[in-house]
């Protein structure tokens, strides 16, 4: 028993002050890389929102953003939390009555008021921005596009957000928005990736926007548009057809067909057995047709379908200006544009569409594609009720016009080929948020883009800890090594004095 004391008492590890730097040095290093992980620990997530209504032609939406607070100027990602559909038209259809329009926002709005935190209200910026319909409201009546404009400030003013302002977008903003929203959406800006094009379908203009390596905007300059993302400069092509949106491209195919001033049309475009009366001042009434109104038109026709893809296409083609181009290339109407390049991303109305008609596979061969839109729009009215008894009328009546305007618009108006067709995606989100101009527009306006790439830390959080830990015992084991001329002296048998 005594003999065993003195072997504890001469070994040196088993002298207190031994024991009592051991103690430190591990004690030391146990805080050392408490501190680093403490330190580099992400604070509770705090979040900033953003809100912003699309006014677009045929409806009103409503989308709210959502981002890590500390993060709103460089790499956070933007993602869409909530959206919500006003009930009723576009805004531009309240042109009679402007008060409605402001009235009309009222429900989204206020479902906004409960989405986005409280304390969170006041900082909130809200936007509204209006498209093709308020453009065309806009050439026809001005005062009224102001009315209807006046309305809707004053009710969203109303709301507890910081409003930014209502109003009409150029076509070059929602081309060139659309495009920054999928690129970024697909974090390809960030990334300094080839960029995908962007296709959008409203009701009322349609727009076009990719980067093409021959393009530098030195031809047609109005289609140019410049930005400096990350630190990578673009030079998007972009153009906006107003008036080839798909409810005005429908409105001058049936001018197309009642240029005589006809009693009925027996309409390509629509269903056999589809049979409907409609008054000609309705549809005369957009600056997209308003001109070719026939003198002597009785005050209705009846609007009947005998459901022919390829006679539908012979008259959606005729909206189309072919023959003049003053450019190297153009798309129709004497536009210029440069040669297709990049994948693309169809959205809107391309989506919800080919969506219905089955066809957003674009990897199926264009020729199939057509065929199976012949058969679509060959089968009677009567069938395509029964089989879809639950689409809006307005919307199942039109798929054969807008599957048929779609293919036209993409292969004879932008020159997509049985080759290129497969680089186009039929898209609605992208990690869930819609494709469209509205996230491209806030993160413009708030500056969340910006020009130069964002300094980031050299070491990732979790590379930081590692090297924090590995020197910190590195620095242990030295610390041990320089202790040596204190180590018991190594003998097979235990030293007895
Ligand atoms: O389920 C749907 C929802 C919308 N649409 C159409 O998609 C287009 C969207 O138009 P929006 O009002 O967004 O147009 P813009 O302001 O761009 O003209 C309109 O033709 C709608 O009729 C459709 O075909 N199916």
């Amino acid at each position: 028993m005594s003999t065993q004391r003195e072997m504890k008492e001469k070994n040196p590890w088993h002298r207190p002050v031994t024991i009592i730097i051991t103690v430190i040095g591990v004690i030391a290093i146990v805080a050392l890389v408490t501190v680093a992980v403490l330190q580099n620990w992400p604070l509770s997530q705090k979040y900033k929102y953003g809100i912003v209504l699309d006014a677009g032609s045929s409806h009103t939406a409503l989308y709210i953003y959502e981002w890590p607070a500390e993060k709103d100027n460089n790499t956070g990602r933007v993602e869409q939390t909530h959206s919500c559909t006003v009930k009723g038209p576009g805004i531009s259809s309240y042109a009679s009555a402007p008060q409605k329009a402001g009235e009309s926002l009222t429900e989204c709005m206020q479902e906004a008021v409960h989405r986005v935190p409280k304390k969170r209200h006041h900082e909130t910026p809200l936007y509204l921005g209006a498209t093709a319909g308020m453009r065309l409201l806009n050439v026809q009546n001005s005062s009224a596009s102001n009315k209807v404009f006046q309305a809707v400030d004053e009710a969203l003013r109303e709301f507890p957000f910081a409003f930014q302002g209502a109003r009409i977008l150029s076509g070059q903003e929602e081309g060139a928005f659309g495009w920054v929203t999928v690129n970024y959406l697909d974090d390809r800006l960030r990334q300094g990736l080839e960029t995908n094009g962007a296709l959008d379908l409203g009701g009322a203009s349609t727009q076009i926007s990719f980067v093409s390596s021959n393009y530098d905007g030195s031809e047609s300059p109005s289609n140019s548009v410049n930005f400096r993302l990350y630190g990578n400069d673009y030079n998007l092509y972009t153009h906006s057809f107003l008036c080839y949106g798909k409810d005005q491209a429908l409105r001058m195919t049936l001018a197309q067909q009642t240029r005589s001033g006809p009693t009925s049309i027996l309409d390509p475009c629509f269903h056999d057995g589809y049979s409907e009366t409609k008054e000609y001042s309705k549809l005369y009434d957009s600056p997209c047709v308003s001109d070719r109104k026939p003198q002597e038109a009785p005050s209705t026709y009846i609007h009947t379908g005998k459901g022919n893809f390829h006679q539908c296409q012979e008259i959606v083609k005729s909206v189309f200006n072919f023959t003049h181009c003053q450019y190297s290339q153009c798309s129709f109407n004497g536009i210029f544009q440069p040669h297709l390049q990049g994948p693309f991303g169809a959205f809107s109305a391309y989506y919800f569409v080919m969506n219905f008609l089955k066809l957003t596979n674009t990897s199926i061969p264009l020729e199939q594609v057509k065929e199976k839109l012949a058969h679509y729009c060959a089968t009677p009215w009567t069938q395509i009720q029964k089989q879809y008894p639950n689409v809006k009328h307005k919307y199942l009546a039109e798929y054969c016009f807008s599957g048929t305007y779609i293919l036209t618009l993409l292969t004879e108006g932008y020159n997509f080929t049985s080759e290129s067709y497969p680089n186009i995606k039929f898209i609605k989100e992208i990690k869930g948020s819609d494709a469209g101009w509205t996230l491209g527009y806030m993160l413009n306006l708030t500056n969340m883009i910006p020009a130069e790439a964002p300094d980031s830390p050299p070491l990732p959080h979790a590379g930081y800890i590692s090297i924090v830990t590995v020197i910190a015992v590195l620095l242990f084991v030295l610390f041990i090594l320089s202790m040596r001329p204190f180590w018991p002296q190594c003998s097979k048998e235990p030293q007895i004095i």
